[in-house]
């Protein structure tokens, strides 16, 4: 039998959104002996400025947690932080690889949601042992008898001994802390073979390169040490190593069954990727871990720079977030309507969301994104392979195309059931096809749909939310591509093709769309000194219009002489709406009219 490393606990929380994953991860950081309790900053683990913000965990770590048990040894608890969302799904399995067990936490009020169920999944592909935790019990909604049936009628964990906890009080927490070290099992003892090492997470920093955050499953990993990343085939030499606590702690190496750091002068995170099985040059392990993947982008906008803002800043910006995010891909683009932009591809419009804001804030840019296209796959008359496309400013003739196809998912939906009309209907109208309907218990149901993925990113979730008062939650995995009757459709401003504005839709759509978006340009575009027609067409035939009409002469003319808080209110107004103009033709569009088509809703 294969020794353990029996004074180590590998392990990740896993959780639905909200249900106080970090809150936990921050009560259980706090009994380590090592840290005292002043020290810790409210969410330890979420310290990235906007993760704090949006109340999300983005970027995986790791923090060893040295924990004196009833047994009265002390064991090295090392805890692998994921990130909460369906856009990330990778990097969470990858961390749940390098653990031997979870703490699923359960919110006791809200019981089990779509993303417990789909995190418990990842984790049951990993063989972890799962542990079960009841959070929120000081709650008086809290519903501890029933939330622990959910639990075993839908996960099939046995709940008899969850803790029972609420990580904003304490209460409990010692309880979990056991749990972990009586449950989870030692990783496996092999010093003694060659180095096969996982990285979880890397992470750039500006003074010591990438930080790499390993497993390490077998050898061990020492300072000096010429390390090879199988996949990328990249050689580094090792500088140091260590694991995380209050901060980066060096340590003389890692062993099998450790969890941390290593730096070795990796300039960017590209040669460094999750998921990448690190070994030796001197003495290389036969096969890679299995498992890794090329993230790839699954969504892609034109990002260009504000009226006034420089292209160049734009791009350096954009190349300083790629150092630190491997999933980041873009590629310079040409908009005859706003000029030289970068076309981008995200993971999912969490990912977008948050690259977009980070240019905003942390390097201070007004930039326009066009609306987000997934991509389709395209193969013409007479051609033998299919093409990608994602802009739709490629989109060729429609007389030279033998077929489109477009990528769909499986999306699962979990709702209350007094809401199954309202979200079925959202379904049907985002040309979902029902899989199947489980009732979980008497109250809730879980629906499966196949829905094209442009469908889920356009606004689903939120329209989701607000038919079902926020109650159900959604999520999806693309699986297939399928043949699709897609159209561009484009719009014009003034009779000029905006191509910015441009969109592939399902012809079925191209309707609704078309007339939703000249009706909300028209309000979102000022009256100028002549009547500016706006239109929606696909293939040059015009299938919505509206006109803006032209300005009546000065509009403060009208009020002279009378309520001068009106007048001052109709500068203001002037004011703001001159900040942000564009340009289009002869006609000026305010840059939120862009913003008005992305977040158009049919609601
Ligand atoms: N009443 C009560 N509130 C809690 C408890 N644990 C967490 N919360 C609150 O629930 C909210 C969500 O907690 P987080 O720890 O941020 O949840 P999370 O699961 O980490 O969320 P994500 O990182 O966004 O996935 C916060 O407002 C917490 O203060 C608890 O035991 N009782």
């Amino acid at each position: 039998m294969t020794k353990k490393k029996d004074n180590i606990r590998n392990f990740s929380i896993i959780a639905h959104i909200d249900h106080g994953k970090s809150t936990l991860a921050d009560r259980l950081i706090e009994r380590s002996e090592n840290i005292s309790q002043r020290d810790i900053k409210e969410q330890m683990l979420d310290d990235m400025e906007l993760e704090q913000e949006r109340g999300i965990t983005i970027k995986l770590k790791s923090i060893k947690i040295h924990y004196k048990a009833n047994d009265g040894k002390v064991y090295d608890l090392n805890l692998i932080d994921t990130p909460g969302h369906v856009d990330f799904n990778y990097e969470v399995s990858r961390s749940l690889k390098a653990c031997e067990g979870a703490i699923l936490v359960v919110d006791a009020s809200q019981g089990v949601e779509a993303q417990t169920l789909a995190n418990t999944y990842l984790a049951l592909e990993q063989d972890l042992e799962i542990l079960p935790v009841l959070n929120k019990i000081d709650l008086p909604s809290a519903r501890v008898d029933e939330v622990k049936l959910e639990i075993e009628h839908q996960i099939g964990l046995d709940t008899d001994k969850a803790p029972l906890v609420s990580a904003k009080t304490g209460l409990n927490i010692e309880d979990v802390l056991e749990d972990i070290v009586e449950n989870i099992p030692a990783p496996e003892d092999h010093d003694d073979k060659p180095l096969k090492a996982l990285i979880f997470d890397s992470y750039y920093d500006s003074y010591v390169g990438v930080i790499c955050y390993i497993r390490v499953f077998e050898g061990v990993v020492r300072p000096g040490d010429e390390i090879k990343m199988m996949n990328t085939g990249k050689v580094f030499e090792v500088n140091q190593v260590g694991y995380t606590s209050r901060g980066r702690i060096a340590t003389k190496e890692l062993r099998s069954g450790d969890v941390g750091f290593i730096e070795a002068s990796i300039k960017q995170v590209k040669d460094a990727r999750v998921g990448d099985t690190i070994t030796t040059v001197e003495n290389p392990t036969d096969k890679p871990l299995t498992g890794y993947k090329e993230v790839l982008p699954m969504v892609y906008s034109g990002i260009y720079p504000a009226e006034g803002e420089s292209f160049d800043k734009l791009r350096d910006s954009l190349e300083k977030l790629q150092v630190n995010d491997a999933a980041l891909v873009f590629e310079q683009e040409n908009s005859q309507a706003l000029g030289v932009g970068l076309r981008a591809g995200f993971l999912g419009l969490l990912h977008m969301d948050i690259i977009t804001q980070r240019l905003e804030r942390e390097y201070d840019l007004d930039i326009i994104a066009t609306a987000p296209s997934v991509i389709y796959k395209l193969k013409l008359k007479g051609q033998d392979n299919e093409k990608e496309l994602q802009n739709p400013n490629d989109f060729p003739d429609p007389t030279e195309i033998q077929y489109i196809k477009e990528p769909v998912t499986i999306s699962e939906i979990i709702t209350p059931k007094d809401y199954i009309g309202q979200v079925m209907d959202l379904a049907q109208s985002r040309r979902g096809e029902l899989i199947n309907m489980t009732y979980i218990d008497e109250s809730r149901v879980s629906i499966k749909y196949k829905i094209p993925l442009s469908e889920v990113i356009y606004n689903f979730f939120d329209s989701l939310k607000s038919r079902t008062k926020g109650y159900a939650s959604l999520d999806y995995e693309v699986t297939d591509y399928q043949v699709s009757d897609l159209v561009k459709l484009d719009i014009l401003i003034n009779e000029q093709n905006v191509d910015a504005l441009s969109l592939i839709v399902h012809r079925d759509n191209a309707y609704s769309r078309g007339r939703g978006i000249v009706e909300k340009l028209k309000d979102e575009i000022p009256r100028q000194q002549f009547a500016v027609p706006i239109q929606a067409a696909i293939g040059g035939k015009i299938i919505a219009r509206e006109t803006v009409r032209a300005l009546r002469k000065d509009v403060i003319a009208k009020c002279y002489g009378g309520d001068i808080s009106r007048k001052k209110k109709l500068l203001e107004k002037q004011k703001e709406g001159k900040k942000k103009m564009r340009q289009l033709g002869n006609v000026e569009v305010p840059q939120d009219a862009f913003l008005a088509v992305l977040k158009l809703d049919d609601e």
